[in-house]
C-alpha cells in the first residue's frame, strides 16, 4: 500500500498534471494580489503570513478536490488546526514506542486523539469520495486529483491497485504535504527580503527586466527570474519547511561516517543543521543568495549538503509544484507590492523566531504594509 501510495503519488504529481493546474494558480493567486490592494491604498498593514496560509489551502483544495472548502466544513475547528492537530501527534515522541509494555496505556492519549482526528478526517474523505462519484466531470473540465484517482480505482491494468482507502490516504498526504511547506517557504522568503532591502531591490530591478512594470509575473516568466531562484534557493537552506524530513528506515545494516546503523533503524536526517552546517557553508547563517551564482547546487538532493526535498526515492514527490508556487507567490509579491513594517519597526527588528516541529513556520506572523508598484 505504502508503495502503490509513493507510485500513484509520483503520478499525480507529474509535469503534465501540475501544469493542468496552472490555470487554477493564476487564478487564486489573481485574487490573493487584489485582496492587499485595499490595504495598499489605505496604507495598512496587514497579516502576510494568514493570507499566504489561505492561499495555500485553496490551491491545496483545489487542486485536489475540485473546489475551495470553508473551514468548518471539515471540523468546528477549522482546517488549519485540525492539520496541526496531525502534525503535533505526528511529531510527539510516543513513550510506548521506548517502552512497549506502557504502549498499551496510552498514558499521553496520543492514541486516542489520534483516532479521533483520524476520524474527522476519514467522515470529511468519505463526503468528497461520493460526491465525486455522484458529480462525474464534464467532457473539457479539469479532473482534481480525487477525478484521477477514481479513474484509477475503476480501471485495469494501470499498474496502480488502488482502492478507497488509498484515496482517503493519498488526499491527505498532498494536503499535509502541500499546505503548510510551500506557504511558510514563501512566509520566510519575503521575510528575508524584507530584511534585506539590498537582495529585495535585487529581485525586483530583475522583476522589472524580465516582466515589466505594466502587467502581473507569469508562470512562463519564473525559468528567465534567476536571481529570484537563487533566493528561493537560499531560504530553502535556511528554512527546509521539513527540517527533520519524514522519519526513515535503514533497509539493511550499513555504516555512515563511522557509525554502525543496524537493519530497521529509525533514521530521522536534520536537514536544517545540514544547511546550516559551516563546514558545508562559509557564513552558513547569513541570507546571501549569491552564494549560488557558482556551483551547481539545485534541489534534486544529490548534494547531501543541500537536502530541502529530501533525496533519492522518498524524496518530496511534490518538489516541482513545490518550487513553483514558491516562486510565483514570491515573485508576485514583490512585484507588484514594495513591503515596510508597522509602527516604524527597522528590518533588523523583524522577529525571525521559528517554531520547530515536523515543519517550520514563523513564530510569529509576518505583518507589513504594502504599496502597490505597478503601472495600474
Ligand atoms: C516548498 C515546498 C515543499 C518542501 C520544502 C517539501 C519538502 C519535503 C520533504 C523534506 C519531504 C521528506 C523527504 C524525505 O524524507 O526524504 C517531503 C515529503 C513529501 N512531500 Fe513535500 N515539500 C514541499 C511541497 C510539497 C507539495 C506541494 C506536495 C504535494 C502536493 C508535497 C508532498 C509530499 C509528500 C506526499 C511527501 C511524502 C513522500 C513519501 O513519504 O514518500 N510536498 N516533502
Amino acid at each position: 500500500m505504502a508503495l502503490i501510495g509513493a507510485a500513484c503519488t509520483l503520478e499525480l504529481l507529474s509535469s503534465h498534471k501540475i501544469n493542468s493546474f496552472k490555470p487554477m494558480r493564476r487564478e487564486e493567486v489573481g485574487l490573493f494580489i487584489k485582496s492587499f490592494e485595499e490595504a495598499a491604498r489605505a496604507g495598512a498593514a496587514v497579516d502576510v503570513s494568514a493570507k499566504v496560509a489561505l492561499l495555500s489551502a485553496d490551491m491545496s483544495c483545489r487542486m485536489v478536490f475540485g473546489k475551495k472548502y470553508m473551514d468548518k466544513d471539515l471540523d468546528e475547528r477549522g482546517f488549519k488546526a485540525m492539520f496541526q492537530e496531525v502534525m503535533q501527534l505526528a511529531a510527539t515522541p510516543n513513550i510506548g514506542d521506548y517502552i512497549p509494555c506502557l504502549l498499551g496505556l496510552d498514558l499521553q492519549g496520543l492514541t486516542r486523539r489520534t483516532k479521533a482526528t483520524g476520524k474527522v478526517f476519514d467522515d470529511f474523505f468519505e463526503k468528497i469520495i461520493d460526491e465525486h462519484i455522484h458529480n462525474p466531470k464534464e467532457e473539457g473540465q479539469t479532473k482534481d486529483l480525487v477525478d484521477v484517482m477514481l479513474v484509477l480505482m475503476g480501471s485495469e491494468g494501470t499498474g496502480y491497485n488502488i482502492e478507497r482507502a488509498s484515496i482517503k490516504a493519498i488526499s491527505f498526504d498532498m494536503l499535509a504535504g502541500s499546505m503548510e511547506t510551500s506557504s511558510s517557504s514563501i512566509d520566510w522568503a519575503v521575510a528575508e527580503l524584507i530584511r534585506h532591502p539590498r537582495v529585495m531591490k535585487k529581485v525586483q530591478s530583475e522583476l522589472e527586466k524580465v516582466v515589466g512594470m505594466e502587467r502581473m509575473v507569469e508562470e512562463s516568466d519564473l525559468e528567465s527570474l534567476e536571481y529570484l531562484n537563487m533566493v528561493v534557493k537560499e531560504t530553502l537552506r535556511l528554512y527546509p519547511a521539513g527540517p527533520l524530513l519524514v522519519p526513515h528506515e535503514s533497509m539493511e545494516d550499513c555504516t555512515v561516517n563511522g557509525f554502525y546503523i543496524p537493519q530497521k533503524s529509525r533514521i530521522i536526517v536534520n536537514a536544517w543543521a545540514i544547511g546550516r552546517d559551516p563546514d558545508s557553508w562559509t557564513n552558513a547563517d547569513e541570507f546571501l543568495p549569491e552564494r549560488f551564482i557558482e556551483g551547481d547546487i539545485d534541489f534534486r538532493g544529490k548534494h547531501f549538503q543541500y537536502i530541502s526535498f529530501g533525496s533519492g526515492r522518498r524524496g518530496c514527490p511534490g518538489m516541482e509544484l513545490g518550487i513553483t508556487v514558491v516562486r510565483f507567490v514570491v515573485a508576485q509579491l514583490v512585484h507588484c507590492f514594495d513591503w515596510e513594517l508597522p509602527d516604524g519597526m527597522l528590518p533588523s527588528e523583524l522577529n525571525m523566531t521559528e517554531e520547530f516541529g515536523l515543519a517550520i513556520p514563523r513564530a510569529k506572523h509576518l505583518v507589513a504594509i504594502p504599496t502597490y508598484r505597478l503601472r495600474q
